[in-house]
This record gives C-alpha cells, structure tokens and sequence, in this order.
C-alpha cells in the first residue's frame, strides 16, 4: 500500500509509504490520502491523527515527478470540479501532527504546514523547490511558509529553491521539536496520546477557535471562542473533567 493506517489509543497513524521514491506522491497515494483521511475525519474512534513517511530519508518530496500523469481535461474543468488536490481532505478540526522524519520538500512541505503540530528528526531537511522543476508550491506553500517563519526566510526559500536544516526550522519556528531520528516516532506518540486523552470535542473546538480565529479581528476571535467555550459547557465530558478531578481520578471521556 502506498499510505498505511492504523488506528491505536484512538490515534491514527498515517504513514506515506513509498521510501525507494522518497515517499513522494504518485497518484495512488493521493487516492489513499484522500480516503484516509475521510476514515479519519468521520471515525468517532479516531481523536488525532500522526502523518510520517516510511524509512529514515524522507517524510515526503511532493509530487512523483517520474510518474506525474499528463492531464487529461483542462484545468479549469478540473479546478472548477474538484478545487485542488491533497490539502482539502485533510480539513478537519481533529489534529493532525506531521512528524518530519527526513525531506519534506515541496508538496511534502506543504502538507506538513497543513498539520496543526510538526516535530522533526535531526537529519531533517525542509524545502519548497518548485521553482526548480519550474512549477510553484500551489498546494499553499506560498501563503502558509510565509505566514509560518520570518518572511524574509520564506522569500529565501521560495524564490531560491534552498532547503532549511531541522536546526534552522526549529530557530525560526517551522517546528516545535527536534530530535534524534530513532526518538521521532515515540515523540509522535506521546503527543498524540495526550491529545487523545483529552475531551475530543474540546480539542476539537480548541482547534477551531485557533484556526478560524487567526483570521478574525482579535476582539471578534475572542468573542467567537467564548462562543465555543460555551458549546461545550453543558457537555457530559466537560461534567465528568470536572467531577474526576475533585474525585482526584483520571476522567474517562466519551465525546459527548
Ligand atoms: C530530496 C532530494 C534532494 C534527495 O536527494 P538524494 O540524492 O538524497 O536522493 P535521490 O537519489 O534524489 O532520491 C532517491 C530516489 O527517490 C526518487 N525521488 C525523490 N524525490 C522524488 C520525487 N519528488 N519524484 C519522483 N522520484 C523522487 C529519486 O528519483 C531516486 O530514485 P532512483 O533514481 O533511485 O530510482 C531529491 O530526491 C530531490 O530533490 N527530490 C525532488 C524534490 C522536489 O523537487 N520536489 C518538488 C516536486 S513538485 C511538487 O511537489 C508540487 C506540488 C504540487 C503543487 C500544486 C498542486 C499539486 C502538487 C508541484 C507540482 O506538482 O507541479
């Protein structure tokens, strides 16, 4: 299989698996990508997902170039059907944390700046290439890289095509943590599951006041968050976080 999932404690692990071609995406991983993340969008088992690539070199180097189909139809008929490929599946307000375990150049990169939370190992490199193979970061690497690090960075690194060390993305922000290669995985998963031990509907709404809000007027983010703080007022969960903490027991959440 090109992408593999498995689901444990609630968390999903995602992993691009084609390492001889740097866990690029040809068109059958973009197929498995989109019904995987639709499983893990409407799973109510699922409460967080991990997105890793297979081996130790790369996370993802975007687009197969050796087997990009030509198209068939013009753009616009695709654009206008469909929207673009890769990035919309993974709209979802459970989050999803890219654990950067080598390249993630070009699409990969922009799928990583899709995730909510990114770590990488040490021997991880980040580049969005494109101007190389003459082509662009349409996915959103042009507004989201620099939104994401100091703006001068990402012209850097957009106009020349230079990839950034794992040392040099954590300096500016790119990712929250970086560690030997052999620690990524088990990092990945503490994360997760302290995400998934917590309520999914207020992770959930955490996700979303942060998300939506950062395109708001302050004043309009923090109304629209008090908002959602009292959605889950009145939910069971929140009842029970409450009650197990005077019972001082660990709660047990149901989503509800
Ligand atoms: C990452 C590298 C610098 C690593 O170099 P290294 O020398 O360590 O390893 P290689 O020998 O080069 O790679 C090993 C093996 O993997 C194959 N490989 C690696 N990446 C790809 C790839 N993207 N496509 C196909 N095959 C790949 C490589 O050919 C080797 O195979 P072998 O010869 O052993 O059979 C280096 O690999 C590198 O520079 N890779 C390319 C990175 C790159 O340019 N990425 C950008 C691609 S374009 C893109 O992602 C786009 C996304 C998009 C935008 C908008 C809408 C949809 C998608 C743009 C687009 O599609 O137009």
């Amino acid at each position: 299989m090109p992408v593999t999932l498995e689901v444990k404690n609630h968390v999903a692990y995602v992993t691009l698996n084609r390492p001889e071609a740097m866990n690029s995406l040809d068109p059958e991983s973009t197929c498995d990508l989109a019904e995987i993340w639709a499983r893990v969008r409407t799973d109510p088992d699922i409460r967080v997902a991990v997105l890793s690539g297979a081996g130790e070199k790369a996370f993802c180097t975007g687009t197969d170039m050796k087997k990009a189909p030509p198209p068939t139809e013009c753009m616009a008929a695709t654009y206008l059907r469909e929207g673009q490929p890769i990035l919309p599946h993974m709209k979802m307000w459970k989050p999803i944390i890219a654990a950067i375990n080598g390249y993630a150049v070009g699409g990969g990169l922009e799928m990583a700046l899709a995730c909510d939370m990114r770590i990488a190992s040490s021997n991880a490199k980040f580049g969005l290439t494109e101007v190389k193979v003459a082509s662009l970061a349409g996915l959103n690497g042009t507004q989201a890289l620099p939104r994401a690090i100091p703006q001068a960075v990402a012209m850097k690194m957009l106009l020349t095509g230079e990839m950034i060390s794992a040392e040099e993305a954590l300096r500016y922000g790119l990712v929250s943590d970086v560690v030997e290669p052999s620690a990524l995985a088990d990092l990945a998963r503490t994360y997760a599951e302290k995400i998934a031990s917590a309520a999914p509907l207020s992770v959930q709404a955490t996700k979303q006041a942060a998300v939506l809000g950062k395109d708001m007027p302050l004043e309009h983010g923090i109304l629209y968050s008090h908002l959602l703080w009292g959605v889950l007022r009145d939910t069971e969960d929140r009842k029970e976080g409450f009650k197990a903490f005077g019972e001082r027991r660990a709660p047990e959440f149901r989503g509800a």
